[in-house]
C-alpha cells in the first residue's frame, strides 16, 4: 500500500467510526473523550521497568497521528512524560496537507508539578512554532509558589491549571478528572484525546463505570509479546459495583498493515 492510500485508509476509518465519538454521553460540560492506546497482544503498553517499547507499525502510528490532528487536545499524565519525554504532536500527515494540520493541545496531569522543565513538550514549541506549549494541571496543593520565585514552568511558556480543593482527591491530592475536564471544556476543548499511561487509563475508565466519561476507546493491538515484566494498562485497575469485567459495545475492527486496531464504546 502507497503512503498516500495510508493516509487515506486512516482518515476513513476515523469517518467510519466517529459515529461512536459522537455519541451523546449527556455530559455537555465536558469534552468528547477518545481514549486510545496501542498494546501487545499480552496486553502491556510498556517493557521491563516501564521502559517505552514502539509497538505500532507504521500504518496504525498515521492513524495515532491522524487522530491527534483531529482532536483539540491530547492529555497524559506526568507519568508518561517523565518516564517518555513524549512530542505529542502530529508528524505523520500526507505530504502537501501540512498547511492544514493542526496540533492538538498537550494537557499533562501533574498534581506536584514533577513535569521536567527540560521535556520536549516545553522545550519543543520554541523551534517549532506550530507546537502548542502545554497546559499541566496541578492539585491545590502543589507548589506554584516555584512558579514565581523561580519562574519555571510559566516563563518557560506553560500554563499551569491548579485545581481548586474541593476539585482535588482528599486522599491523594490529584485533581479529579470530572472537575478536569470541565475546566478544559470551559478553555475550549470540545474533544480530547487521551493516550495514558497506565494510571491515567485505569482513572478514565474507573469514572467511566461512574459516570460515562469516555466517549470512544481506540486500541491498537501489535503482534508482540511482551511477557510479565511489562506493564499492563489495567494492572492495578479492580472493576467495582459488581462487575467482572467490562463489556465493549458498537465494536469494529480495522488491519493496519500487521497490527490490528479495534474501536468501540466503553
Ligand atoms: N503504549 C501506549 O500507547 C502508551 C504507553 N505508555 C506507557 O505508560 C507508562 C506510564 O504510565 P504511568 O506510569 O501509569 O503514568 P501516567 O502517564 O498514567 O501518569 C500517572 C501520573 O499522573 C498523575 N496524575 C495526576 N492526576 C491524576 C489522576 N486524576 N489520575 C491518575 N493520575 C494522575 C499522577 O502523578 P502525581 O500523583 O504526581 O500527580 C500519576 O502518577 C510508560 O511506560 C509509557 O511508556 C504511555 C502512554 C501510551
Ligand atoms: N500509538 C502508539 N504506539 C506506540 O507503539 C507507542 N509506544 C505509543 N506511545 C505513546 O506515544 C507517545 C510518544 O509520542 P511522540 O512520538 O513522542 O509524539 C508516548 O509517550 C505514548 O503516549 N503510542
Amino acid at each position: 500500500m502507497t503512503n498516500v492510500n495510508k493516509y487515506l485508509k486512516a482518515k476513513e476509518f476515523w469517518s467510519r467510526i466517529s459515529y461512536i465519538h459522537n455519541t451523546d454521553n449527556s455530559l455537555p460540560e465536558i469534552p468528547k473523550i477518545t481514549l486510545t492506546f496501542a498494546q501487545s497482544i499480552d496486553g502491556k503498553i510498556s517493557g521491563k521497568n516501564s521502559s517505552q517499547i514502539l509497538l505500532s507499525g507504521q500504518d496504525s502510528m498515521i492513524l495515532t497521528h491522524h487522530l491527534r490532528s483531529v482532536h483539540d487536545g491530547i492529555m497524559v499524565g506526568v507519568g508518561t512524560v517523565i518516564n517518555d519525554n513524549p512530542k505529542l504532536n502530529v508528524r505523520l500527515f500526507e505530504p502537501g496537507t501540512e498547511k492544514n494540520i493542526q496540533n492538538p493541545q498537550p494537557i499533562v496531569l501533574d498534581s506536584k508539578l514533577r513535569i521536567p522543565e527540560n521535556c520536549a513538550l516545553i522545550t519543543l514549541p520554541k523551534t517549532n512554532k506550530l507546537s502548542k506549549y502545554p497546559w499541566i494541571v496541578c492539585g491545590h496543593a502543589a507548589d506554584t509558589s516555584k512558579i514565581k520565585e523561580e519562574p519555571i514552568l510559566e516563563e518557560l511558556g506553560a500554563t499551569v491549571i491548579k485545581m481548586e480543593k474541593p476539585e482535588c482527591c482528599l486522599s491523594t491530592g490529584r485533581p479529579l478528572i470530572k472537575h478536569v475536564l470541565n475546566e478544559l471544556k470551559k478553555r475550549g476543548m470540545d474533544n480530547i484525546m487521551v493516550e495514558g499511561g497506565s494510571n491515567v487509563i485505569q482513572e478514565f475508565i474507573r469514572k467511566h463505570i461512574e459516570e460515562r466519561i469516555v466517549n470512544v476507546l481506540v486500541v491498537t493491538i501489535a503482534p508482540v509479546i511482551v511477557g510479565g515484566d511489562g506493564l499492563g494498562a489495567t494492572d492495578s485497575l479492580s472493576l467495582k459495583g459488581g462487575l467482572n469485567c467490562l463489556k465493549l459495545k458498537n465494536v469494529d475492527y480495522e488491519r493496519f498493515g500487521d497490527d490490528i486496531v479495534m474501536a468501540s464504546e466503553l
